[in-house]
């Protein structure tokens, strides 16, 4: 995002409004970095968000990821047989996702085998949701401002950058908890307050630094 205006001696300049860190670009990467790293020595099922989002050996339940972001969760829930539908609203990040799956379906055939089971859509989840009926729906909003100095990952900043704070989580669960058949997952800093208005979470998964809220519904 750019500003034009003259300098002193005339020349034009341009002025980036949003200095932080849009001077990176948003990127995703399904089959190198972490992602592969997790799909090649992840802990399938047995993982946190698997078990919270109810995967059993003999249950793969079908799934909508309100707040796709890098793709990342709904990524790890594709490669173990799920069919994942993703939304998201910010046309940048929205752009970043569907270039980085069309890369990922040229590049390997096991990467493109599990892309094939995400479907991307663009536009506000609470919108979206009440028409999908799905199985299970995972909400990871922008997490709040940490409460100590631990610096937040660099491609956090970045997506920060680009879509802000998510001021509406709170209204995106109440939707999720009615679109739902089976159950709600809300992705939280593990010590965060839990998030305002929202019934209490049915059960939690508590990781190092993340946990998982489950919401059974129905
Ligand atoms: C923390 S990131 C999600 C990261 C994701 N879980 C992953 O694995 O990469 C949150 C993303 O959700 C998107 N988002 C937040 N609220 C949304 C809504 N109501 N509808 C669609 N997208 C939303 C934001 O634009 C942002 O890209």
């Amino acid at each position: 995002m750019g500003r034009k205006s003259r300098t002193d001696n005339g020349e034009e300049s341009v002025h980036i409004d949003q200095v932080e860190d849009q001077s990176e670009v948003l990127f995703c990467d399904f089959s190198g970095g972490a992602v592969g790293h997790r799909l090649r020595f992840g802990g399938g099922r047995g993982q946190d968000l698997p078990k919270a989002a109810g995967f059993t050996k003999g249950r793969t339940p079908s799934v909508v990821d309100a707040t796709a972001g890098f793709g990342r969760d709904a990524f790890l829930l594709a490669s173990l047989g799920a069919e994942v539908t993703l939304i998201e609203r910010s046309p940048d990040v929205h752009a970043m996702l569907e270039e980085g799956m069309a890369r990922a379906r040229e590049a390997d055939e096991k990467v493109a085998q599990i892309i094939a089971r995400m479907t991307l859509l663009f536009g506000d989840a609470k919108e979206i949701l009440p028409g999908l009926a799905p199985e299970v729906v995972i909400v990871d909003p922008m997490h709040p401002p940490r409460k100590t100095k631990a610096l937040v990952k660099k491609e956090m900043r970045v997506l920060r950058s680009f879509v802000g704070a998510d001021p509406d989580a709170e209204e995106l669960m109440k939707v999720a908890l009615s679109a739902a058949e089976k159950r709600v997952v809300l992705k939280w800093p593990a010590k965060a307050d839990p998030l305002a208005g929202i019934r209490k979470p049915s059960h939690q998964i508590m990781g190092k630094s993340t946990r998982y809220d489950v919401f059974m519904v129905g």
